[in-house]
């Protein structure tokens, strides 16, 4: 068997700007991998992320640092041998789930999921801001069952009050983006109880999360930054409740599956998050949150402009993908 291989770096222009603890961005930057086979093409899009050591130029790199691999038809099994987990893998992954789905004829959700897959209701990201504007934000986006609040920077208890008070009837997360201090988490923690927050996100920078065994959880705490596959999970158990799973941290959706089925053994909830990206980036991980507890695909939802065949999104709802846009 010979498959051939492509890379494409892309930019997504967002809508306005989107702003977290560690700096704000006006384009999505992906990449995007090909497979094909026989005049097939699979795609897998991925994120690289600086924060994980990650760049264009290095998720490329070991993109074609596998190529011959992928040229003699390396199953997804062994891929997780071949690359490190990360956001190489997963461009590569996805465009070998896609691949097969094509070449076979079946949905990948036949394989990825026990029961065909259905609409799931997504937060929406309220982008980090003075609590003014993102009350703001909160009110435009009132109707909307689950908002997810960046935090981060100091006056987080203001800014939870003030987007609580602006949409009072959606469920809240918060995410600090590890923005919050050992002198400032037991504060914040009691504002977000107060204001009833359903899930608080990476409170504290990866590797300084100890504390977490200590103080009480008045409201659920979700790894973000400090989980990354299914090897994160032992070193995870008493210090937080929930794990956000990005196909981006754990290279691909075979090893998320592995992930996401690990800590529910274990005992943790399971969020499904994303980086901003377009819809192929989302298309697996709808697949993966069938049966999550908190659904945070809202990528496209942040652009100007979506891929061709983009995700449907009918308020929050997002459905599965069509097999133009992938699997
Ligand atoms: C479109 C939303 C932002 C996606 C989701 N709701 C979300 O919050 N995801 C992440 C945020 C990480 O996004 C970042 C942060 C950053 O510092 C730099 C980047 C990105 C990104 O997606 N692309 C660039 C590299 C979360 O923390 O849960
Ligand atoms: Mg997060």
């Amino acid at each position: 068997m010979t498959r051939e291989l492509a890379t494409d770096i892309e930019g997504f222009p967002i809508a306005g700007v989107f702003t977290i603890s560690r700096g704000s961005r006006t384009e999505a930057r992906v990449v995007r991998c090909t497979v094909s086979e026989n005049g097939v093409s699979g795609h897998g899009e991925c994120v690289p992320y600086p924060r994980y050591g990650e760049s264009e130029d290095s998720v490329v790199g070991q993109i074609e640092a596998a190529r011959q691999e992928i040229a003699n038809g390396i199953s997804r099994a062994d891929l997780i041998a071949a690359m490190p987990a990360g956001a190489a893998r997963n461009a590569v992954d996805c465009a070998l789930w896609d691949l097969e789905a094509k070449l076979s004829g079946k949905r990948a959700s036949t394989a990825a999921c026990p029961i065909p897959p259905r609409p799931l209701q997504t937060a929406y990201t309220i982008s980090l801001a003075e609590p003014e504007e993102m009350a703001a934000q909160a009110r435009a986006h009132a109707t909307r069952p689950l908002l997810k609040v960046k935090l981060g920077g100091k006056n987080d208890a203001a800014r939870i009050h003030a987007v609580a008070g602006a949409a009072p009837d959606s469920r809240l997360i918060v995410d600090a983006n590890e923005g919050w201090t050992e002198e400032n988490i037991r504060e914040n923690m009691l504002a977000a109880a107060e204001f009833h927050v359903a899930l608080i996100e990476q409170p504290l920078p990866a590797g300084k999360d100890e504390i977490l065994r200590e103080i009480p959880h008045p409201v659920p705490i979700c790894a973000d930054e400090s989980v990354h596959t299914a090897q994160s999970l032992p070193e995870l158990a008493g210090l937080y409740d929930f794990v956000n799973i990005k196909l981006d941290k754990t290279g691909g959706l075979t090893a998320a599956m592995e992930l996401r089925d690990r800590a529910r053994e274990m005992g943790f909830g399971v969020m499904v998050g994303c980086m901003v990206g377009t819809s192929l980036a989302m298309a697996p991980a709808v697949l993966l949150a069938q049966g999550a507890d908190y659904v945070d695909l809202d990528g496209p939802l942040l652009l100007a402009k979506d891929r061709a065949h983009g995700l449907s999104y009918s308020g929050s709802l997002v459905s599965p993908p069509s097999p133009q846009l992938w699997g």
